[in-house]
This record gives structure tokens, C-alpha cells and sequence, in this order.
């Protein structure tokens, strides 16, 4: 339980819209835009107490981040690295043993800067016997949706994660993944410009995991900034445009996901139609340089690839068997078509 209410001193909830205001006006259009930054970190600490007051865990020590306006943002970290206590700071269900969160320019604990936030919790708590119409309905009510608004706004939502065929059925009666798509789709009812998704892939199978990837950079396409906590690696790799990597609570590395990747003093070159003499010839020439061939081989796709071609290929020709080309099926005795 967290008992820590004297950390809410600790906080700053001064009114920041005035001076973010006077601060638009006096800068030039040609300046570093203020505007781009949605969240920033400022030494931000959580230190988690018990009912006494004692220190019980350190549990985020001095972040300090900026999350830019129309980027998808991985927070990456181990179990207990400090992910989720951020997201509480950011949505102001925590306050800040000390440092400070700002959203929107506006500080944290300004509950008003949250009508412009979506958020998808690990675990979405949703009324099992609505159906994802109602359930978004209802969600859009308390957002002071009008009728038409939420008519509206309910079936593009609906369309945007692929429910159509489902949306008359109880919540009880769907799928992990069906489930996590109306979390989704709940999270954007307010049509927000920043969205925290918490483990948005877990429970999905690889096909609901590349939709629900497709919907994240969907978001940022459309101008939206999201920030994501996952511990599926591959899927931020696949999304993110930068990630902060957290453990205990400290900031252990922060870039785009690009630059951090990179592996220096290794050149990679992609060629077709390469004749074995051409190959060779190449090889030749990297010696010649003093370089090291490493390998001249063919590429390989990567598991989610093969795995949703093949799902795809038995969905368009249910039946038929794919014979890969090269592959060992000397343990196959299936019938091939
Ligand atoms: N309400 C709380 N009271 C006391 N300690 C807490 C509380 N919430 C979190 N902690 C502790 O703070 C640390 C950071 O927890 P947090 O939930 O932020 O980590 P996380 O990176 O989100 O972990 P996970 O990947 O398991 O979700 C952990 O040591 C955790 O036990």
C-alpha cells in the first residue's frame, strides 16, 4: 500500500498555463519549439514509505526525460525498475517525493491536463457484461461525449481496432486480445494527444501484436505522442522512436532506438542478382582493404515475418500446405499441396 501522503508537499502544483502562454507569444517561430516537449522529468524521485513514514523503497531516483510532441517513446526496464511509478507520476496518481513531472507544460497533478491523455492500464478493468458498444459508450460519457459525438466516435473506434464483428458481444465472452483492443479503444475515446500504453502487446498473439503495433504507429502518424512500457524487446524495436532504459529506479540509457542499436565498424551491404564470381571478386576486394569478411551469406527474415506470411498464405488458400524452399523437412511426413 502506499502511504506516502507527505510526498504530496514534496510536489508543486503551481498553475503553469500563464507563463507557458506569455512564453508562446514572446518566442520566434524560428526558435526550438518549448511546444514539442508533451512530458518532461525534472529530478524526479519517488520514494514509496510505509504507514510509519519509513522509507520502504527508492523506487524512481532523479529521472530526468523529455518525451517530444508525435513520437512513440519506449520505457523499457526489468520488473520493479521504476516503469510504473513513472506513469502514475505522469497521470498525477502519485506526486513526486521531490523533482518534478510536466505535462502539457502544465504540472502533473493538474487533474484537467488528463482530458487530453489516453491511457491503457496493464490490466484493463472493463464491465464483463457490456458490450465493447456500450463499454466505449459509457466511456465516452464520462468524457461529456454528446449522443452524436460518441455515436460517431464509438464506431470509428470500433472499426480502428477491428471489432465490427464483435461489438454486439458481452466483454465476458471475448478473446485476451479482443479484450485488450477495447482497452485500447477505451483509452482513445477522448480522441487524446498523448497516450500511455502499459504492456499494450502482452496476452496478443503474433498477428493481434502486429495490429496492435500498426495501430501504435497509426496513433503517431496522426500527429498523437505515446509513451509505452513494454518488456516485449522486439516489439519496441519495431515502434519506438526512442527509449529510456530504467533499472532500480536510474536512468541507464536514453536515444533513439536507431542510434542505439547501431553496431559500430560493421559494414552491411544488400545486393541482388550477385553471381558466385561476383561474390567472390568481393570478398577479394575487402582483403585487398584489409578488412574482415564476417560472412556474404543470405539474409534472414525474422520469426513474426515468417510466422504472419504463413498465417496469411492459410488463410488465402486454406488447405494447401507451404513447402519452404531450402528448408530441412526431412522429418515432414505431411502431405505437401
Ligand atoms: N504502492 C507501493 N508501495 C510500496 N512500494 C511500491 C509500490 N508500488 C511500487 N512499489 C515498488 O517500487 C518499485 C518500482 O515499482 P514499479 O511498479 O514502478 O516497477 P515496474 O518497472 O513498473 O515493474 P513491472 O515491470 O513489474 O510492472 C518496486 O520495487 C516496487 O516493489
Amino acid at each position: 500500500m502506499d502511504t506516502d501522503t507527505s510526498a504530496a508537499a514534496d510536489s508543486n502544483p503551481t498553475n503553469q498555463s500563464d507563463s507557458a502562454d506569455q512564453s508562446k507569444l514572446a518566442a520566434p517561430a524560428s526558435a526550438p519549439a518549448v511546444d514539442d516537449v508533451v512530458i518532461e522529468t525534472r529530478n524526479l524521485s519517488k520514494i514509496y514509505r510505509d504507514f510509519w513514514g519509513r522509507k520502504k523503497v527508492h523506487a524512481l531516483k532523479s529521472l530526468d526525460v523529455e518525451v517530444k510532441k508525435g513520437e512513440i517513446f519506449g520505457l523499457l526496464g526489468p520488473n520493479g525498475s521504476g516503469k510504473s511509478t513513472t506513469i502514475k507520476l505522469i497521470l498525477g496518481l502519485l506526486f513526486p517525493t521531490s523533482g518534478r513531472v510536466l505535462v502539457f507544460d502544465q504540472d502533473a497533478s493538474e487533474t484537467r491536463k488528463n482530458e487530453r491523455i489516453g491511457y491503457l492500464p496493464e490490466e484493463s478493468y472493463l464491465y464483463k457484461f457490456l458490450t465493447a458498444e456500450e463499454t466505449l459508450d459509457f466511456y465516452g460519457r464520462l468524457f461529456d461525449l454528446s449522443g452524436a459525438e460518441r455515436r460517431d466516435r464509438v464506431k470509428q473506434l470500433i472499426e480502428l481496432v477491428g471489432l465490427q464483428g464483435a461489438k454486439h458481444r458481452q466483454l465476458k465472452e471475448y478473446s485476451k486480445g479482443m479484450t485488450r483492443r477495447v482497452g485500447l479503444a477505451q483509452a482513445l475515446i477522448n480522441d487524446p494527444d498523448l497516450i500511455l500504453l502499459d504492456e499494450p502487446t502482452t496476452g496478443l498473439d503474433p498477428i493481434g501484436s502486429r495490429e496492435m503495433k500498426d495501430l501504435i504507429i497509426g496513433l503517431r502518424d496522426q500527429g498523437k505522442t505515446v509513451l509505452l512500457c513494454s518488456h516485449q524487446l522486439a516489439d519496441v524495436q519495431d515502434v519506438c522512436d526512442r527509449v529510456a532504459i530504467l533499472h532500480q529506479g536510474e536512468l541507464k540509457e536514453l536515444g533513439r532506438v536507431t542510434d542505439l542499436l547501431k553496431v559500430q565498424d560493421v559494414t552491411e551491404v544488400h545486393a541482388t542478382g550477385l553471381s558466385d564470381q561476383a561474390k567472390t571478386e568481393i570478398a577479394e576486394l575487402i582483403a585487398r582493404h584489409g578488412g574482415h569478411l564476417q560472412s556474404i551469406d543470405n539474409p534472414t527474415a525474422t520469426m513474426e515475418d515468417l510466422f504472419l506470411n504463413i498465417v496469411r498464405e492459410s488463410e488465402a488458400r486454406p488447405g494447401a500446405r507451404r513447402v519452404t524452399q531450402n528448408a530441412d523437412t526431412s522429418a515432414n511426413t505431411g502431405d505437401q499441396a
